[in-house]
């Protein structure tokens, strides 16, 4: 499985603003529907292209358009439908797809309580969606829900990863290529990501 850090600088000024905790509930928002707008343009960057004839103003030529399979993405709620946005900014097209989990605080391990995902969506490339990849736990079980009901193209977009949780998620889905704006130092004994930015949904909805 590919991981690719996106380093660039705009992005990584941003996420130095959602990590603050003087950051507020507007800010925190806005900044990551910005991220996830520059993730989005980093992980349809090996799209494929086709050659269509154009006629401009001035001349005819043959210009590229986006083919292949269509998109859906897919989040993982709650946090997830908070980088929803910005990606559709720049893929206005693409079908959603929602998978309830919340994280159990005693044993880690995730609880599914909603799926629902476009009836076409086997054949289509799935970009599932959540800010936090901690134990890993939440998105593997995502990533393993969706092969089930036979989704063979699939990318995992998250802002923050910790190495246990990039390592998990490899280990379990080696063929998911895997994007996101930083991997962090570890994970607490409460499962949460050193530095990391704190409880991803309760910022990005005012819950605590
Ligand atoms: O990698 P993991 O250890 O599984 O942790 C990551 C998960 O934890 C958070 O969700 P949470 O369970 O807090 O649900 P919420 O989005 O509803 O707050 C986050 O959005 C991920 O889905
Ligand atoms: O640091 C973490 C870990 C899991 N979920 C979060 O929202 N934050
Ligand atoms: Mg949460």
């Amino acid at each position: 499985m590919s991981v690719h850090v996106v380093d660039h600088p705009l992005l990584q000024h941003k996420l130095t603003y959602v990590r603050s905790e003087d950051t507020t509930t507007d800010n925190f928002r806005r900044l990551v529907r910005e991220i996830a707008s520059m993730l989005a343009y980093e992980v349809t960057r090996d799209l494929s292209t086709e050659m269509i004839p154009v006629r401009t103003p001035v001349a005819a030529c043959r210009a590229p358009v986006i083919s292949g399979k269509k998109l859906c993405l897919v989040s993982i709620l709650r946090a997830g439908n908070g980088m929803l946005d910005g990606m559709i900014d720049l893929l206005p097209g693409a079908r959603v797809g929602h998978i309830g989990l919340y994280r159990d605080p005693e044993t880690l391990e995730p609880v599914e309580y909603y799926f629902k995902v476009p009836e076409d969506i086997q054949d289509r490339l799935v970009i599932v969606v959540d800010p936090m990849l901690a134990t890993g736990n939440s998105a593997i079980a995502a990533l393993s829900r969706l092969k089930e009901v036979g989704v063979s193209s699939l990318k995992l977009v998250c802002l923050l990863g910790s190495p246990e949780g990039v390592k998990a998620v490899q280990a379990a889905h080696p063929d998911v290529p895997l994007t996101l704006a930083a991997v962090d130092e570890r994970l607490d004994e409460h499962g949460y990501i050193v530095p990391g930015l704190g409880d991803a949904g309760d910022r990005m909805f005012g819950t605590k």
